[in-house]
């Protein structure tokens, strides 16, 4: 008997015996292994959630009694629905893709992003639970690339009480007093330099200028490096460290993971240095200066031990990771959404023009509670951080099963708590998209209030940076408008892979007022 013509996937060249020739049993046979390896996981997730007839009873009931696995599609085999998540992201509205399964199949449900399965979170409440435990029950979830780069040991991906007295530690002194007071005079210094700097330029664009700035300011309250060449050759360091941190996983000499973990070995070593000459001059009377002081004092007074020099600097570099992109990002959004809206930046201007008017009679400079007393300048800083969504959410992979409002999150699969999806909820917040500063004066003190808003996390892992954040942002905001003026150009915001400018936002920077102020170039 003859194949039909079609048969074999190679066709025999010549006589070899029906059906198929050798060639034709090897695509094939690596065909179906490579099919079977790529749809596993797909069947894997189908099995796992399907109430099959023949399906064992005991375990049916187990699943009713732990609450079911969220609804949702599962997309294609291996891709999942990963497309669609990224064309949102590149979108204007990144939240599309949530809002469209939010409709379909409630407020908290099922998708797979490449070949992970993963449980999306809308609802405040789940999103609460997610970022409450204590590290027993959901793990930070970063990809490989991400998680190469940090290492092991990283605070950022760390659980357990390890993470909790480093963030303790470090909370503690990024929230103090002592370091507000302090801080705020080198954040002055650097803003009021970087906004005269800026009048001077034809055209500035604000998403790369601020960089340096805000760059200055995290290695000063990092390590007390100031300005200068070592500042300069740090910064290049750290720019090399952190491409990387998104990029194919693949470590071999011209890859960019390993470019990156070189610069990321340059850079542990210069903070090494500062560390190790700190190490030698260090006192414990007077209040620690830094990160690098708090972390050498840590156990002094229990185990009377410092930490190694090695461990100090890797977590300094660590911390320079969260702190780098997020504050340019939130200064940049903040101009923008007040060169789109005149109102709010005119109430802005009068309340910061008062306090400074205020000052200049009393002849006093500006405390950090100065700054943070004005309560419209923080409802900006609120409405810049619920609408720009530096962080849309935090991904966790869950160790045990877990149920969360009736809803089953399984061992092993990943829950993104979308912090976006909540923060643009019509139903929390009216015309979400509308930037209203004065919505805080409404919101502030109400039931849900912390637990709709969440750009700095929430539970165990709240940003330590939170406060010093706001402070350094609303340092900013008073010095630019109460002696500038600017005019920006048309420019959209972008959300994927992170948020940003799409043309770095250009803007014209004019001198307005560079009357007597409490601050003035000389004093830096
Ligand atoms: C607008 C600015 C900022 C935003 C929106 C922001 C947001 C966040 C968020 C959402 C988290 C939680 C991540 C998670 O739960 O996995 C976080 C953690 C963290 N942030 Fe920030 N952050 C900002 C600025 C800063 C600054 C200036 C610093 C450093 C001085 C900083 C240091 C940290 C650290 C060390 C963590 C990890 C805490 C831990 O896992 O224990 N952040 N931040």
């Amino acid at each position: 008997m003859q194949p039909p013509a079609s048969a074999g996937l190679f066709r025999s060249p010549e006589n070899l015996p029906w059906p198929y020739n050798y060639m034709d049993y090897l695509v094939a046979g690596f065909l179906v292994l490579t099919a079977g390896i790529l749809l596993r996981p797909w069947l894997w997730l189908r099995l796992r959630n399907s109430k099959t007839k023949d399906g064992d009873e005991e375990e049916d009931n187990e699943e009713k009694k732990k609450g079911m696995i969220p609804n949702g599609s599962l997309g294609w085999p291996v891709i999942g629905e990963t497309l669609n998540f990224i064309a949102c992201g590149y979108s204007s509205r990144p939240v599309t893709f949530m809002d469209k399964r939010k409709s379909l199949y409630g407020k908290v449900f099922k998708t797979n992003i490449i070949g992970t399965p993963i449980i999306i979170s809308t609802d405040a409440e789940v999103n609460k639970v997610v970022l409450q435990n204590h590290g027993n029950t959901f793990v930070p979830a970063y990809p490989k690339s991400i998680t190469e780069l940090l290492g092991e040991n990283s605070i950022l991906s760390i659980n357990g009480p390890h993470q909790k007295r480093l963030h303790t530690l470090i909370g503690a002194f990024l929230r103090s007093p002592h370091l507000k007071d302090r801080i705020t005079r080198d954040i002055e210094a650097s803003v009021v330099l970087t906004l005269a700097s800026w009048a001077q330029l034809p055209l500035v664009h604000v998403q790369d200028e601020i960089k340096k700035m805000t760059f200055e300011i995290l290695v000063k309250v990092l390590m007390s490096t100031s300005p200068g060449e070592d500042m300069n050759i740090l910064k290049l360091e750290f720019e090399e460290f952190i491409k990387g941190l998104i990029c194919i996983p693949i470590k071999f000499p011209g890859t960019r993971l390993y470019k990156s973990l070189k610069a990321k070995e340059r850079l542990i070593k210069m903070v090494k240095k500062v560390v190790e000459e700190r190490q030698v001059a260090m006192t414990t009377t007077s209040p620690a200066n830094d990160v690098v002081d708090v972390l050498l004092r840590d156990g002094g007074d229990s185990e009377k031990q410092s930490q190694p020099s090695d461990f100090v600097s890797g977590k300094i570099v660590e911390m320079m990771i969260p702190g780098e992109e997020t504050m340019p990002t939130a200064m940049t959004l903040a101009v923008k959404f007040l060169s789109d809206n005149p109102v709010a930046l005119a109430k802005l201007v009068e309340e910061n023009m008062e306090m400074k008017r205020r000052k200049l009679e009393l002849g006093e400079e500006y405390k950090w509670t100065d700054y943070m007393s004005l309560s419209f300048t923080q409802n900006v800083i609120n409405e810049t951080l619920r609408m720009a969504n530096i962080i849309n959410g935090v991904w966790r992979k869950a160790l045990k099963d877990v149920e969360i409002k009736g809803y089953l999150i399984p061992k092993g699969w990943c829950v993104l708590a979308s912090f976006i999806s909540v923060h643009m909820d019509e139903d929390i917040y009216d015309n979400p998209y509308q930037f209203d500063p004065w919505r805080w004066d409404r919101i502030n003190g109400s039931a849900n209030s912390s637990i709709c808003f969440t750009p700095f996390g929430g539970g165990q892992r709240l940003c330590p940076g939170l406060e010093l954040s706001k402070l350094e942002i609303s340092i900013f905001l008073h010095h630019l408008v109460t002696r500038y003026s600017w005019t920006a150009e048309e420019d959209e915001i972008v959300s994927f892979p992170t948020v940003k400018m799409k043309r770095r936002l250009p803007i014209r920077v004019a001198t307005v007022d560079d009357s007597a102020s409490p601050i003035s170039l000389e004093d830096h």
